[in-house]
């Protein structure tokens, strides 16, 4: 197997991925705050995540996968001094954080499976956390923390190195954050916030610090050390998170590594840090704070299925910003469906043990693109391909796309062309309606009636049903 080299943030370079335990990868991912529906640019930091761990199973690592909640913490400022996202949406909605956290978490999950993208080993619910919390902030709290009113903060200048990995203090300045009256440090922050007397909190509890809630950045790094072990391998994120969040998880992991004692390398809690570019339209970043944003139903509303948008993902590399458009979801859907449609001549044959001389060097192309640091755009080439590739015995095509596919994550074999024409729901015709027509004009042209084939095609365009007659990939009819 060839070896894998992943884009390391912190030193900005591509390094050999050498596991901390042999033969393991543990990956934690920084999972959504539950305050609103996930839209389309958050859920491709679910994609690369995904990829990223089929593509350590498919070079041979046990995964072990984290991706967490954040249900508590995560303030609408990235300054100390914004409100909590999640209260702030309750008291909009008038519900109780706990149902507001239950909604958006089961929206977040059925895209993640419309996604297909596997379940991780564990997801991580930010509020079954608290009191490892609090022993975590406790440990470290002599020497790296100092109490305001506000909360309890920590002091970056008591670590080595802060903000290396984002390497943007000097470019943007001490400014970059937001000072709450008395903290040492520009960039310090809370990592326990105190309920403010007088007022009461949907979501508080007793610490060493009184009634209060923890911070978002101590919460990934208490679950990440927790469920997978001080250091472990890769912690990703979105791009944003390499300028705030991320460092700031960093200065913490060091802090308690080094007052428990333990021996990590890098000083980092993970070795490699990985982070997704945004997803971007014309306007910007595609941001929930911008108000308008795309979720994944909409497109499933438009009859583009939730696959194509898997595809439009993975055609572009994760390290790139990558444009949302009607027209390149278009694009994607119909690469899907030739894919879909060649994976259908293999459904029914067993695949063969044996490799074939023709593909091997097929799946050679695949394995150095992934191991390239997760070059999807070639490896998406390698499997066409193999689809393509002609006087090849079956069984053996099969056996390549199954495993090409257990990568990419496409569910070739478990999809239908018929699957993959979504009816928009602003439509007015059903499925049975447009192929009862499609039936008697059929059976007009049978009988050379082309006067009742004409009038059915008319009729069926008057209702937004496009005929299409000698269609390459012997699409019958699309929705206009
Ligand atoms: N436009 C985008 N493209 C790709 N990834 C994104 C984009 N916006 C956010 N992310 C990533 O999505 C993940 C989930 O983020 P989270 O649920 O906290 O959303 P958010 O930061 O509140 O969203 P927003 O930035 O839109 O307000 C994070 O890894 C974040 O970096
Ligand atoms: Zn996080």
């Amino acid at each position: 197997m060839t070896d894998l080299r992943l884009y390391n943030s912190l030193t900005r370079s591509l390094e050999e991925f050498t596991p901390v335990h042999p033969g393991e990868a543990r990956v934690y991912t920084c999972g959504p705050t539950v305050y609103n529906y996930p839209h389309i640019g958050n859920m491709r930091a679910y994609v690369f995540a995904d990829v990223l761990g089929r593509a350590l199973s498919f070079n041979g690592y046990k995964l072990t996968h984290v991706i967490n909640i954040t249900d508590v913490g995560h303030l609408t400022d990235d300054a100390d001094a914004g409100e909590d996202k999640m209260e702030k949406m309750a008291r909009q909605q008038a519900q109780s954080i706990w149902e507001i956290a239950k909604h958006y978490t089961e929206a977040y999950w059925a895209d993640i499976r419309a996604l297909n993208i596997r379940e991780p080993a564990k997801w991580s619910i930010a509020t079954d956390y608290v009191p490892q919390m609090i022993e975590f902030a406790t440990s470290i709290a002599n020497k790296h923390c100092y109490e305001l009113e506000s909360g309890l903060y920590f002091d970056v200048s008591t670590v080595s190195d802060y903000g290396r990995l984002a390497r943007a203090v000097t470019e943007e300045g001490e400014g970059r954050i937001e000072a709450v009256e008395g903290k040492r440090n520009a960039a310090d922050f809370a990592i326990w916030r105190k309920t403010p007397t007088g007022e009461k909190r949907q979501m508080e509890w007793d610490s060493p610090w009184g009634r209060g809630a923890p911070g978002w950045h101590l919460e990934c790094s208490v679950m990440s050390g927790d469920l997978l072990g001080f250091p472990f391998d890769i912690h990703t994120g979105g791009i944003d998170h390499r300028e705030i969040h991320h460092p700031n998880e960093i200065a913490q992991n060091q802090a308690f590594c080094c007052t428990n004692g333990l021996d990590v390398p890098a000083n980092s809690g993970a070795r490699v840090w990985m982070h997704n570019n945004f997803l971007v339209e014309r306007s910007g970043k595609m941001s929930k704070s911008s108000g308008e944003f795309l979720r994944l139903q909409l497109l499933i509303d438009r009859g583009y299925h939730p696959l194509a948008y898997r595809l439009m993902c993975l055609q572009a590399h994760y390290r790139s910003e990558l444009e949302f458009s009607w027209e390149n979801l278009g694009a994607a859907l119909t690469r899907l469906k030739r894919m879909i449609m060649a994976a259908e001549r293999l459904r029914d044959v067993a695949p063969a043990e044996q490799a074939h001389p023709k593909l091997a060097p097929m799946l050679d192309t695949f394995a150095a693109a992934l191991a390239d640091d997760l070059n999807t755009p070639v490896a998406l080439t390698a499997l066409e391909d193999v689809l393509a590739a002609k006087k090849v015995d079956a069984g053996a095509k099969r056996a390549v796309v199954e495993r090409m596919d257990a990568v990419l994550g496409l569910d070739l074999f478990g999809k239908t062309r018929v699957d993959m024409r979504l009816r928009p729901k602003a439509a007015d015709i059903t499925e049975s309606e447009i192929e009862a027509a499609l039936e008697r004009r059929k059976a007009a042209r049978a009988e050379k009636d082309f006067a009742t084939s004409d009038a059915l095609r008319d009729e069926l365009a008057g209702r937004g049903v496009e005929v299409m007659d000698g269609d390459p990939l012997g699409w019958e009819w699309k929705l206009g």
